[in-house]
């Protein structure tokens, strides 16, 4: 039996569906931008890679826009879960490179009067 014809609807819902999907990974790659300088900042400063307060300020705020705009609160925090693990691995090996001092050249001057 022959393939059936797919519905020119569903075509034109595609092209705004790939639309979406290619502002979802300019948003994400702006993001991660974001957060492997704030990965850097953290290794300078002696910052944890995680911060589970403001991930619970985060989830609190998420949830609350997820179900005012009609997605599933449940799939929103595990897309954010998903995103910020990702962020916290990039922090853990920026971390790792600065203590190994690979990352030298980013960090401040050394004090050597102190
Ligand atoms: O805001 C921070 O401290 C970050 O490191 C960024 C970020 C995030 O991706 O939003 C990642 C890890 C933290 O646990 C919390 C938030």
């Amino acid at each position: 039996m022959a393939n059936p014809e797919m519905p020119a609807e569903i075509l034109g819902l595609r092209r705004s569906i790939d639309n979406i999907d290619a502002a979802l990974v300019h948003l994400l790659a702006e993001r991660f931008k974001l957060t492997r300088r704030v990965g850097e900042l953290k290794a300078q400063g002696g910052l944890p890679p995680a911060d589970p307060s403001r991930e619970d300020q985060q989830i609190a705020r998420l949830t609350g826009i997820a179900t005012e705009s009609g997605l599933d609160p449940a799939f929103a925090e595990a897309f954010r879960a998903f995103i910020v693990a990702e962020v916290i691995r990039h922090h853990e090996l920026i971390a790792a490179e600065y203590e190994a001092g690979r990352r030298e050249g980013d960090l401040p001057p050394l004090d050597t009067f102190s």
